[in-house]
């Protein structure tokens, strides 16, 4: 309970103190609530002797009126918080997650699939936070309501106290059980729906593959699977709760008949009274109430603690570390010192590169496929720390830098554009939300975007989504390239933007690109060698490690790695314009 309450808490984010009050108006509510049903006893007993004493039922009259205008006034205030600030803090925890999302090391967050993370921010969240002030309170008064009850009635009698106590640790055993299912359950069924989550998401994302291949609806074995697992966790468990349900809820109806057996017995030995008994046995209904209804509903109570531990792990995830939150970047040369770096589920990726870039230079990586490029570019955004030595742009080592502050020096050109489904102005504008239409436009023309934009009926209006299939690689290239420029980064990260295009495209785009980068520190991804033979410096990575650096024109003389990569290329094009003669 104080893990839940613990997760509760997190999840309630800045309005826990108001969570707490409601906690405690619904703890002081739930005695009163008993504290009513108990009044009744005294009230019936009295009405039941021969010579009744009205003033002993009115006095107990005004108790049992007073606790009814107090509970109902604590239970007011549990209400207002539940019903009117809920909504408020399930957008304030969604934000919250989307912070800490922002601020998770990217590595951590490529670990968690897509599906994963829109399971979490959607349902879990809105279980998380909307269930669980209901389930808290709903659990502190069938915990309170019984417990109050219970002691009145040995008070009264001690023999029909003992039944309610022997049979009260049945009824746990069988909730507890209930509750072992049903969170086993809840976590199964809580895993299999953010699997599904992916699959579909990596379904739609891939359906022109998986048409080409034939592997379209039932026969997309995937996702069939997916969806077969998330069908057998929820009946699965279903079919598990049958008997543990029926069990529990018989263990109540058998405590009360035993009740009404045994004050029975105790009625026809004069050494109760027929009136007490009746007052007795309806606060014992009380009693026994909450107790099927916690059986009935443990299945929604693990439910909600499974969306709250898979909210809480996100929440709780610890964010990079920021050495000086306040230092910014003022130059912006680049220098890797004897980076090492392993990815954690693989071998070592990065074994001690060191160089520099200085600063409005052109630096290109080179190297076979899997040498580690790619990962060289991700230390510069600060995706992950390296394990030894240091990353520094302008002399700052980027463990002492905030991401925020890295990303709004950076500009990074992906290979795979992601094009936001808005309008085209909204896409490139995205990196400076405060840029005017002339800004924006200026952005376009340099980046050779205008020119087709200007053929859509509604222009920088029109919507990505409604066109999306119509934009060719190539124009979506040259939007992300605006979007780079309109964003006026001094370092620019480029990874291979045209190894995927049609030579007409690529001159469109090496244009853009060259717009991008003049008078910036660049560093550029190259598999085709051709397109940085001007660059000041080419790096060869070989297994993690720069085998080569230098000029072009240096790299062939010393006819090492690159020498022979340019001759095979080389070759490659001859070959490919002889054959085509
Ligand atoms: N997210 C990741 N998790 C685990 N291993 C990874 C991850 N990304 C890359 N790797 C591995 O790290 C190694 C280097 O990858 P990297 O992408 O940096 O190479 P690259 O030189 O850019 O390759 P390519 O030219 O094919 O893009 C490869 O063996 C790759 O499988």
């Amino acid at each position: 309970m104080r893990r839940i309450l613990r997760l509760m808490l997190l999840a309630a984010g800045d309005y826990r103190d108001e969570f707490r009050r409601t906690l405690w108006c619904a703890f002081l509510g739930s005695i009163l609530q008993a504290a009513a049903y108990a009044t009744l006893i005294p009230i019936l007993y009295e009405l039941s002797q021969p010579d009744v004493n009205t003033t002993v039922v009115w006095t107990w009259f005004g108790v049992l009126v007073a606790c009814w205008v107090f509970q109902a006034a604590f239970h007011y205030g549990q209400l207002r918080f539940e019903f009117g600030r809920w909504a408020d803090v399930l957008a304030a925890t969604r934000l919250r997650l989307g912070d800490t999302l922002r601020t998770m090391p990217q590595a951590d967050l490529e670990r968690r699939a897509a599906g994963d993370l829109t399971t979490v921010m959607g349902s879990n969240v809105a279980n998380a936070t909307m269930s669980s002030s209901g389930m808290a309170l709903l659990f502190i008064q069938m915990v309170t309501v019984p417990a109050v009850i219970g002691v009145i009635i040995i008070g009264i009698d001690w023999r029909l106290g003992l039944v309610l106590a022997v049979s009260l640790p049945f009824a746990v055993l069988f909730v507890r059980r209930i509750q072992q299912i049903t969170g086993a359950g809840a976590r199964r069924t809580d895993a299999a729906d953010a699997a599904a989550a992916s699959r579909i998401v990596e379904y739609v994302q891939g359906l022109p593959v998986l048409r080409a291949t034939g592997q379209i609806g039932s026969s997309s074995q995937r996702l069939v699977e997916t969806l077969e697992e998330q069908n057998e966790a929820m009946s699965g468990m279903q079919k598990r709760l049958t008997w543990p349900g029926l069990l529990a809820s018989s263990v109540v109806q058998l405590c009360l008949v035993v009740m009404v057996a045994v004050g029975s017995a105790l009625v026809l030995d004069l050494d109760m009274s027929a009136a007490l008994l009746i007052a007795v046995v309806a606060a014992a209904v009380r009693f026994a109430e909450p107790l099927s209804t916690m059986a009935n509903l443990s299945a929604i109570f693990e439910i909600t603690d499974s969306a709250l531990e898979r909210v809480g792990a996100v929440l709780d995830a610890p964010a990079l570390p920021v050495g000086e939150p306040e230092a910014r970047i003022t130059g912006y040369d680049i220098e890797f010192a004897d980076v090492h770096f392993a990815y954690p589920d693989g071998s070592p990726v990065l074994r001690g590169v060191s160089f520099t870039a200085p600063a409005r230079s052109l630096t290109a990586l080179v190297g076979p496929s899997g040498s580690g490029k790619t990962t060289v570019t991700r230390m510069l955004t600060r995706y992950a720390d390296p394990e030894a030595g240091s990353v520094r742009i302008g002399g700052l080592d980027l463990r002492d830098l905030d991401p925020v502050e890295i990303y709004r020096n950076i500009a990074v050109v992906f290979q795979d554009v992601y094009l936001f489904d808005d309008t085209i102005r909204a896409n490139i504008a995205m990196a400076a939300p405060d840029a005017t239409q002339e800004e924006i436009e200026a952005a376009a023309r340099a980046a050779n975007v205008h020119t087709f934009v200007e053929r859509l009926p509604r222009g920088y209006d029109t919507r990505v989504g409604e066109i999306g299939g119509a934009l060719s690689g190539g124009e979506r290239q040259r939007i992300s390239i605006a979007r780079a420029i309109l964003k006026n980064a001094p370092i620019v990260l480029l990874d291979e933007p045209t190894a995927a295009l049609d030579t007409e495209s690529e001159v469109y785009v090496q244009d853009a690109i060259d717009a991008l980068v003049a008078e910036k520190t660049v560093v550029v991804i190259a598999h085709r060698l051709s397109t940085v033979v001007a660059a000041d410096q080419i790096l060869v990575l070989e297994d993690g490690l720069v085998s080569e650096r230098g000029t072009h024109d240096e790299l062939l003389a010393r006819q090492g790695r690159y020498s022979a990569m340019w001759e095979a290329q080389t070759r490659a094009r001859h070959w490919r314009v002889t054959a085509s003669v």
